[in-house]
C-alpha cells in the first residue's frame, strides 16, 4: 500500500469519536466516520510507521446493522453520522467504546451502570449554528451545515430533524431573505464578503428563541426588514430576541467583535428542574435540553443525599450544576473561564433565591490553588480537552473524599482517572448519558473517591 492509492474494506470496528478502522492485507487503515460492517473505498492518505491514515470516499456497500430510517441530508451532512443505526444499538456501540477506553487502562473493580438513552432521540437540540455558503460556485445562497469532509460547502438544512419546527423556519426565512437581496456570505479563503452565521438557541422549556445574525463589519445594512419578518413568522416559540454580531475575525468560529440588539433582550430563560437559568448568547449551556435533566440527576444520585458538604464545581459555565447541588451543601465554589457566564452564573443563583454559591472568573489551573476551604466534593466538568495536568496536580492536593468527574470525551476522561487513581482514588461507579442520538460522542459520569 502506498499513499493515493485508493483501496477497499469492510470497517471492523468503529472507535470513540467517529474514527473507524478496517484492514487490507492485514495493514490496518484508519478512518473519519464509518459504521461497523459497511464497505467502502478509501484513499490512503498518510503512512506512519505506526499509523495508515485514509479518507472516506464512499460506502460501497451499508452495513447490516443499519436499519434505521434515515433523512433527506443523511450521507452528505457532516451531522448526525450514525442515524442509520437503530437508537437501541447505538446506545450499546456506545457503552461498548466506554468500556474498551477503561479497559485499555486496567480499570476494574468499579459499578458500571451502561448507557441511558436521552429522553429525546429527534429534535433534542436547543441551539444550532448554522454557517452561510453555497454548495456549488457561484450557485445559490445557502444556510445550514457543513457537507461532510468539505470545508467550504454548505448545505442548506431546512428539514433537519436534529431541532423542531421552529428552527426550521428561521432557518428558511433567513436563507430565502438574503438570497432575494443578493447578500454576499463571507468568504473564508478570500475574507470577504459578509453574512457569516445564524445562531439560534430556545429554551425547550420556556420556549423562548434567542435569534443571532453573525456577519463581518465589511457591509452596512438596514436589518430592520429581516428582523419585521422573523417577528411575523408564526411559530410555536416566543422570539425574545434578535442580535447582531460582528465578526472580522479570521477563524471559522463565531466569535463576537461587537454585538447589537435589534430586537428585544441579549439573553433567554430556560427551565431545567425547577430552577431557572438565564442564557446569554455566547455562554456554554448544554445543548439537549431533556438529556441535561437526566445528567443533573444522575449527578445528585451519584453525589447522594449527605447534607452540609462544601462543593467545588469546577469549569461551572452558567452555574447549572453548582446550583442543583446546592441543596446538598453548606457552600459551593464555581469557577469558570468565562466572564460573562460566570455573571449569569450569579444572577441565575440570585434569580432562584440560592445564597450558598460563589462563582469565581478565571482558568481553573489559575485560581484553583488560592481557594481556602476544604472541599467534601469536587465536581469537574471540563471541556473536551479534559483537565490540564497542572490544575489536575492542584485539584488532588485538596485530598477531597470525593471526584465527580462528568465528562463528554471519555478518551482524556480515561487518561485523567489514571492520574487521580495514582493519587489513590479509586473508581466507584460509571454511567453513560448519551447527550447526542445520532453522533458518535456520549458524556460520562464517574465518581471516584479517596482509599
Ligand atoms: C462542558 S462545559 C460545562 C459547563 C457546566 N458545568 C454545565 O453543565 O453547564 C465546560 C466549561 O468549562 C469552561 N472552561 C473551559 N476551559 C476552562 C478553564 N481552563 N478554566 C475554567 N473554565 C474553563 C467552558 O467555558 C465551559 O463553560
Amino acid at each position: 500500500m502506498k499513499k493515493r492509492d485508493i483501496v477497499e474494506f469492510k470497517i471492523d470496528a468503529m472507535e470513540f469519536g467517529g474514527n473507524s478502522y478496517g484492514y487490507v492485507e492485514d495493514e490496518r487503515v484508519d478512518i473519519k466516520g464509518g459504521i461497523t460492517g459497511q464497505k467502502v473505498r478509501v484513499l490512503i492518505k498518510k503512512i506512519r510507521k505506526d499509523k495508515i491514515e485514509g479518507k472516506l470516499l464512499n460506502v460501497i456497500e451499508k452495513s447490516p446493522i443499519e436499519k434505521a430510517v434515515t433523512c433527506k441530508y443523511f450521507g452528505e451532512c457532516g451531522g448526525c453520522s450514525i442515524l442509520s443505526i437503530p437508537y437501541e444499538e447505538q446506545l450499546q456501540i456506545k457503552e461498548g467504546q466506554i468500556l474498551d477506553l477503561f479497559a485499555e487502562k486496567d480499570f476494574i473493580g468499579f459499578k458500571f451502570l451502561g448507557v441511558e438513552g436521552s429522553p429525546k432521540f429527534h429534535e433534542y437540540r436547543n441551539k444550532m449554528e448554522y454557517t452561510f455558503g453555497d454548495e456549488e460556485k457561484d450557485g445559490p445562497l445557502t444556510l445550514g451545515l457543513h457537507k461532510k469532509g468539505r470545508m467550504y460547502d454548505i448545505i442548506t438544512v431546512d428539514e433537519c430533524f436534529l431541532v423542531d419546527k421552529d428552527f426550521r423556519k428561521i432557518l428558511k426565512i433567513t436563507v430565502d431573505y438574503f438570497e432575494r437581496k443578493k447578500i454576499p456570505y463571507y468568504r473564508n479563503l478570500t475574507h470577504k464578503g459578509y453574512l457569516r452565521n445564524l445562531v439560534v438557541r430556545k429554551g425547550l422549556n420556556t420556549g423562548e428563541i434567542l435569534v443571532n445574525l453573525v456577519t463581518s463589519s465589511q457591509m452596512e445594512l438596514d436589518l430592520g426588514e429581516y428582523v419585521n419578518s422573523i417577528l411575523n413568522l408564526e411559530i410555536e416559540g416566543k422570539v425574545v430576541g434578535i442580535l447582531h454580531t460582528l465578526n472580522d475575525g479570521l477563524a471559522d468560529v463565531v466569535k463576537c467583535d461587537e454585538l447589537k440588539i435589534l430586537y428585544g433582550r441579549d439573553y433567554l430563560y430556560e427551565n431545567l428542574l425547577g430552577l431557572k437559568f438565564k442564557i446569554s448568547p455566547f455562554s456554554f449551556f448544554q445543548t439537549n435540553t431533556k438529556g441535561a435533566e437526566r445528567l443533573y440527576s444522575i449527578v445528585r444520585e451519584f453525589i447522594g443525599n449527605e447534607k452540609d458538604k462544601v462543593i467545588f464545581d469546577l469549569y461551572s459555565g452558567t452555574g447549572t450544576i453548582a446550583q442543583i447541588v446546592s441543596k446538598n451543601a453548606k457552600k459551593v465554589i464555581g469557577i469558570e473561564i468565562v466572564k460573562e457566564a460566570v455573571e449569569a452564573a450569579i444572577e441565575n443563583a440570585k434569580l432562584n433565591n440560592i445564597t450558598n454559591c460563589e462563582f469565581i472568573a478565571g482558568d481553573v489551573g489559575e485560581k484553583v490553588k488560592y481557594l481556602k476551604e476544604k472541599p467534601d466534593l469536587i465536581i469537574v466538568d471540563p471541556p473536551r480537552p479534559g483537565i490540564h495536568k497542572d490544575a489536575l496536580k492542584d485539584i488532588v492536593k485538596f485530598n477531597a473524599k470525593e471526584i465527580l468527574y462528568i465528562s463528554c470525551n471519555p478518551k482524556t476522561l480515561v487518561r485523567d482517572l489514571a492520574e487521580f487513581k495514582k493519587a489513590n482514588y479509586d473508581i466507584v461507579k460509571v454511567k453513560g448519558m448519551d447527550m447526542f442520538p445520532n453522533t458518535p460522542h456520549v458524556e460520562t459520569v464517574v465518581l471516584i473517591e479517596k482509599k
